[in-house]
């Protein structure tokens, strides 16, 4: 569904992608993680059509961008609502941009807001609603249409809980119907709960891609071992041997032991992207 390829884009001295390719197939949730400044705002934009590439393609459902905007559903980082427009006329507005009309338009919105516990608010103005509440209706305007491709950045920056299983709850089901969706975030425990597969960008390019599992295998784990006296942790991809050997060596009475699998914030650190430009 999304094919780039190779994209590069230079901000005056900035190299913002160097080189940044990434398929994400249709049903697919491709979690996009990196550092602040990696990139990815960037590589949104561009596959979203609001920025051309110095060179590399960008194709989805096999053509440009611009050419299949309709397909195409975007959640950008920033808050952009019209304030003096309401939660509904938001949804109208993207709906009707989109083809839908009348009954369907109608339908989709009643569905959409209860899938985002926005109905509540659907007749208030964007510019009286909370953080959470603008964050809803921002993604909701991307998803009203049913879009083919989901571009999501950063969705759930600064949203409360509820707000961001509601987000996620909408996300997962959209991939189950056939979407394909390209989520950022710097939440990664989120990702697990997306059944997502990761690309991990640093400096301009995407350094890792696969499966969560295929990504985390090979990487160390921790093991705990509190005492009376003390507590021990080590790194390890033998947890088994590392535990004895701890309690082994540990001074006092053990008092409590703790295996932990590695999980995306090891493979973050291990890939050391955490450096801010
Ligand atoms: N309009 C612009 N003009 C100049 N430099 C820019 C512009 N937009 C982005 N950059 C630079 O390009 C690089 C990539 O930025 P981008 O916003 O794509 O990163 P990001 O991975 O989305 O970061 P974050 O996690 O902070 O949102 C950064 O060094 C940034 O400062």
């Amino acid at each position: 569904m999304l094919e780039a390829t190779d994209l590069t884009k230079k901000y005056d001295e900035v190299q913002a992608l160097a080189g940044f390719s990434l398929s994400v197939a249709a049903g697919e949730i491709c979690g996009l993680v990196g550092h602040n400044g990696a990139g990815k705002t960037t590589f949104v934009d561009m596959v979203s059509g609001l920025l051309k590439p110095d060179s590399g393609a960008v194709l989805v459902d096999g053509v440009p961008p611009h050419e299949t905007r309709g397909e195409i559903g975007i959640s950008p980082q920033h808050i952009a609502l019209y304030r003096p427009l309401t939660v509904r006329e938001h949804l109208e507005l993207y709906g009707r941009l989109s083809g839908l009309r009348r009954k369907a338009l109608k339908a989709e919105i009643e569905e959409l807001a209860t899938a985002m516990q926005l109905t509540s608010f659907l007749e208030r103005r964007a510019g009286l609603l909370s953080g959470g509440q603008q964050r809803r209706t921002q993604a909701a305007t991307a998803l009203i249409h049913r879009p083919k491709l989901l571009l999501m950045d950063e969705p759930t920056a600064g949203a409360d809980p509820e707000t961001r299983q509601a987000l996620l709850d909408v996300v997962k089901q959209r991939a189950d119907e056939g979407a394909a969706v390209v989520y950022t975030t710097h939440y990664l425990t989120e990702l697990a709960d997306l059944k997502a597969s990761i690309a991990v960008a640093s400096h301009g390019k995407v350094i890792a891609r696969g499966s969560s599992a295929e990504l985390l295998d090979g990487l160390p784990g921790e093991v705990r071992v509190r005492t009376t006296d003390h507590e021990y942790h080590r790194a390890t991809t033998d947890p088994t041997a590392a535990l004895l050997e701890l309690i082994a060596h540990a001074q006092g009475t053990v008092e409590s032991v703790e295996l932990r699998n590695p999980d995306l914030d090891d493979l973050y650190r291990s890939l050391a992207v955490s450096d801010v430009h």
